[in-house]
């Protein structure tokens, strides 16, 4: 990445059972009905945590609680980075305020929803990190 890169952060929700959060985006037509892990956008001023819990807010209605980070960098389009964070949920039940629809996959069903090209390796890094603590 370079200093002018926009950070885009991503928040993998973990619920008892190794579930996960996956949520279908609306918008833009190009990304619409594709899941990603709830995110956006970090404001000018704003710490990369902070963004990951007022967009759990935003989109979601729900508090959470940031735990440990996810890889890196991972690459996005030209001028954004994604960067990801385990996280649990603190307060709330998840309602899709932005997205089409929301679902919670367990083990054995982190690749049943098209996942958007930058979430599929983190799909993949996420289900070692969740098998490898059972
Ligand atoms: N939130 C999120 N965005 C992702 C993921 N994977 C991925 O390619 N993206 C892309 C889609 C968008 O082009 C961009 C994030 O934009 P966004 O629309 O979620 O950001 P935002 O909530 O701040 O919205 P806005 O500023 O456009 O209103 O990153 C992901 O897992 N989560």
């Amino acid at each position: 990445m370079n200093d002018f890169d926009t950070v885009v952060v991503a928040a993998v929700i973990v619920a008892p059972g190794a579930r996960v959060l996956a949520a279908q985006r609306a918008e833009p037509p190009a990304l619409a009905g594709g899941w990603e892990f709830p995110g956006g956008k970090v404001d000018p001023g704003e710490s990369e945590t902070a963004a990951l819990v007022r967009e759990c807010r935003e989109e979601l209605g729900v508090e959470v609680t940031v735990g440990e980070q996810v890889g890196g960098d991972w690459s996005l389009s030209e001028g954004y980075v994604l960067r990801v964070w385990l996280c649990s949920l603190a307060s709330g039940v998840p309602e899709a305020r932005e997205h089409l629809a929301l679902r919670w996959l367990g083990p054995g069903e982190y690749f049943s929803v098209e996942w958007l090209g930058a979430d599929l390796p983190v799909m993949k890094t996420v289900e070692n990190l969740l098998l490898s603590r059972d």
